[in-house]
């Protein structure tokens, strides 16, 4: 390993572990067809891989007095010089290819080229040729590869490409004409607020976004360049990746890789340049003037041990959009592009001095690591903003709802128009503004402050002039005099520039500070109205709270006053329910239907008479049981003997065969007319003493089945008084005759049989009055004289 290999090898480890973070590389392109018919000569002789020598062409003009006996060559050194033959291989892997690993670990990274137009930026940055592929793709190759790896497995990249033209951002990747707007995030440093962000898997998917980038950049045909590029482009890989480790502890990585083709600077002699295209070469020199203006700044500020230098970041898009890449959280590769070539000297030189001084530059590089805990508070931000949104959402559900409810009612639109969350958006605008404000009045006073200096400088370089102008004749004092004189001129348009910038400065402060005072109003506004509508709402509630209760109140009212009403008609009722009972009562007993039984003396009778001398129970209502509802008639229970009793006594059976009949008919509780429901106590002291049922006098049927409407006993009073008076007339004959022929009467004990019954005990002997079977009448007779034997015909006929 020679010694330059070796300087080059310790060069890359130190930009590896951060120790250096700006590599400053200068490419010499070839000279092209034209540039080699008009002159072999090259401006640029290279000794070795890290030294470069800038030949004058003109120091050898004996006609032109000026240049006469001018510095013939100059010398600079860098980190890398490639000359014409370098293959973009080499270029690749001695800037950027040893950056990118450390792009996956969380170092933002950018490449750029710098340099006059048609000097081979873009052919060495982006795509560059078929066979001679540029930076841009290898780069994007080796990370894609990279990520494949176990350890960047979980890796996420999106790409943004956008140009600079005309001091606006354009986005590349989308049709729309809009002009984007930087911010700048303490956290996440500077972003373009509303590019197009595309997730990409494979490289080929990124260089398809890049081939529709480039048909959408501005570019144009000029005298330098048959394709120049009139915008400066920012192609950004936006990379994230999570470590995991134990338990919630997650490490998430985050870095920007940029890739920056810069517009070239030009002269309008050199481009012939007009119209539009001279706009845009101004635009285009002037942002490249504040770049040149940024890089002095932060070199001397480096040189000099400046802490918290100001740099003038801010005067243009570009260099604003390039501030980390300069001066910040960043490694940076600043690749000079220059061309050998005779009529492009001045900026061969201009180029190789920026990129010079750009060696000074030291910047510190951070690994881009968010912690697991970082990203836990986010989340509980995140929360805390939802709940917060969710509270207000909530709100303004209640307030729809009530003013659905209450049409008449409804709050004032500005409530619904002004969350809380718009106000805070507002009042965040402000205090943006306010900050952007105080950056400006500070750039205002560092402007004013290069100014000054360069008013110094050109006063300096006036009395030069006059001294060098009072030792005439010195041909050298001549050419130290056209030096001074082309310096002050740069200090002169320097100053023009700052003058320009400060003015745009204070114009912006103006606006700004309109801006602000508008935004505190609305604000105030907001909080005016959003107090009223508060208190209003308040009040609202409270009064729709009153309205509830009092309807509540009214409600409660009128069921009380019903409750009283149905009282006082029950009691009503009941009271009519009596009368009428009563009256219905009085009737019957006028009608002279019932006739209390005696009882003794004091003692209310439960028993009725009836006129034809049979007795009935009444059935009394029962408080208790008024559900019965039985109707308005007087309920009689018939007093009967019990079956029981009955069955003991045959007299009773001879007495009264029908009443007889009727008692077996209902001694069963099935038989029982189904409307009869007797109070337990009857029911009990009825029990084998009589039976009870329901008699309607009125009509003179005992019951109804009330589910079937048939009538249960049609059996009416009539008909029984029918039926008894033929029983008793039968009855009183029997006795009659009887009376007549005592010896022929059949009896059994005291109990008389009646014609056509039959005695079933084995002790009483069947007859039937005279007319008993002959054979009857024999056996009886054996029975009686048991010594007889039995003659004849010996059949035993039978009656049922
Ligand atoms: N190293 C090189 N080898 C061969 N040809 C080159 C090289 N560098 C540049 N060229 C050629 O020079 C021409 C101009 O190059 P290029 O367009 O890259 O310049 P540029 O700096 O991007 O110009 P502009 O700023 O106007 O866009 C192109 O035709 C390109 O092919």
């Amino acid at each position: 390993m020679n010694q330059f290999e070796k300087e080059t090898k310790q060069f890359i480890d130190e930009l590896k572990n951060g120790v250096s973070n700006i590599l400053v590389a200068i490419r010499v392109r070839p000279l092209s067809q034209k540039e080699r018919s008009q002159s072999e000569f090259e401006t640029i002789r290279i000794l070795d891989n890290k030294m470069i020598v800038l030949l004058d062409p003109d120091s050898e003009r004996e006609d032109d007095l000026l240049k006469k006996n001018r510095l013939k060559e100059t010398n600079f050194a860098f980190d890398f010089v490639f000359d014409q033959w370098a293959p973009q291989q080499m270029i690749y892997e001695n800037t950027t290819e040893f950056l990118l690993e450390g792009v996956l670990e969380g170092y933002n990274t950018t490449v750029f080229c710098y340099g006059a137009t048609g000097s081979g930026k873009t052919f060495t940055q982006m795509i560059g040729t078929h066979q001679e592929v540029g930076i841009m793709p290898r780069a994007l190759q080796q990370l894609f590869n990279f990520s494949i790896q176990d350890r960047f497995k979980d890796t996420q990249f999106k790409v943004c490409y956008v140009e600079i033209y005309n001091e606006n951002i354009r986005d590349l990747l989308t049709h729309e004409d809009k002009n984007l707007e930087i911010r700048e995030d303490k956290n996440s440093g500077i972003q373009i607020a509303g590019v197009t962000e595309v997730e990409v898997r494979t490289v080929s998917e990124v260089l398809a976004l890049l081939k529709v980038g480039n048909k959408n950049r501005s570019k144009e045909a000029t005298d330098a360049n048959k394709e120049s590029s009139r915008s400066h482009a920012i192609l950004q890989l936006q990379i994230e990746s999570k470590e995991r480790a134990t338990g919630i502890q997650e490490q998430i990585i985050q870095s920007k890789f940029s890739l920056v083709d810069l517009a070239g600077s030009e002269r309008a002699a050199n481009t012939n340049n007009k119209g539009q295209r001279m706009i845009e070469g101004a635009n285009i020199n002037k942002s490249l003037l504040v770049l040149g203006n940024c890089i002095q700044s932060l070199s001397e500020a480096n040189e000099k041990g400046i802490k918290n230098p100001f740099i003038p970041f801010r005067n243009s898009k570009l260099t604003r959009l390039l501030k980390d890449s300069l001066g910040g959280n960043c490694r940076t590769v600043m690749i000079s592009n220059v061309t050998p070539a005779v009529n492009c000297f001045e900026e061969t030189y201009n180029t190789l001095v920026y990129a010079n001084r750009a060696k000074n530059i030291k910047t510190i590089a951070n690994r881009n690591v968010l912690m697991a805990q970082n990203h836990i508070s986010n989340y509980a931000q995140l929360i805390q903003n939802l709940r917060q949104e969710n509270e207000e959402l909530k709100l303004l559900i209640q307030q729809q709802q009530y003013n659905q409810n209450n049409p008449q009612l409804k709050l004032p639109s500005i409530i619904q128009k002004n969350p809380p969350s718009v106000q805070q958006s507002l009042k965040q605008q402000v205090s943006e503004l306010e900050s952007i404000i105080h950056q400006n009045v500070e750039d205002i006073i560092q402007t004013k402050n290069q100014i000054y200096e360069m008013e110094e400088q050109q006063n300096h370089f006036q009395q030069n002039i006059g001294f060098l102008q009072f030792q005439k004749g010195r041909t050298q004092d001549k050419f130290e005099q056209m030096r001074l004189q082309e310096r002050m001129d740069n200090a002169k348009n320097q100053k023009a520039i700052l003058k320009r910038s400060q003015d745009d400065l204070e114009q912006q402060l103006v606006e700004y500070e309109v801006q602000k005072v508008d935004i505190q109003k609305q604000v105030q506004q907001i909080q005016d109205s959003n107090y009223k509508n508060y208190l209003y709402g308040i009040m609202k509630q409270g009064e729709f709270k009153i309205e509830t209760i009092e309807i509540k109140i009214q409600e409660k009212k009128r069921k009380y006053q019903e409750q009283i009403q149905d009282e006082q008609v029950k009691q009503l009722r009941t009271q009519i329910n009596k009368q009428q009972a009563k009256i219905t009562q009085g009737i019957k007993q006028k009608s002279n239907v019932l006739k209390k039984v005696p009882s003794l003396p004091g003692v209310d009778s439960p028993y009725y008479q009836l006129q034809n001398g049979q007795t009935y129970g009444i059935q009394r209502y029962q408080k208790n049981k008024s559900h019965l509802k039985l109707p308005p008639v007087v309920q009689l229970a018939q007093v009967h003997k019990s079956p029981k009793t009955q069955n003991t006594s045959l007299q009773n059976k001879i007495d009264d065969p029908m009443k007889y009949r009727i008692s077996q008919k209902y001694s069963s509780r099935l038989n029982r007319p189904p409307s009869y429901h007797p109070p337990s106590s009857q029911r009990k002291s009825a029990k084998g003493r009589y039976i009870n049922r329901s008699l309607d006098l009125g009509s003179g049927r005992e019951s109804i089945n009330k589910s079937s409407g048939e009538i249960q006993n049609e059996i009416s009073l009539q008909k029984l008084h029918r039926l008894r008076k033929e029983y008793q007339q039968q009855r009183f004959e029997k006795a009659m005759n009887n009376k007549n022929n005592q010896k022929s009467q059949p009896q059994f004990g005291s109990k008389i049989l009646l014609p056509g019954m039959i005695h079933k005990s084995p002790y009483v002997k069947n007859f039937q009055n005279n007319n008993e079977p002959i054979e009857l009448k024999k056996d009886r007779l054996k029975m009686f004289n048991l010594n007889q034997k039995i003659q004849g015909d010996d059949k035993f006929q039978l009656y049922n």
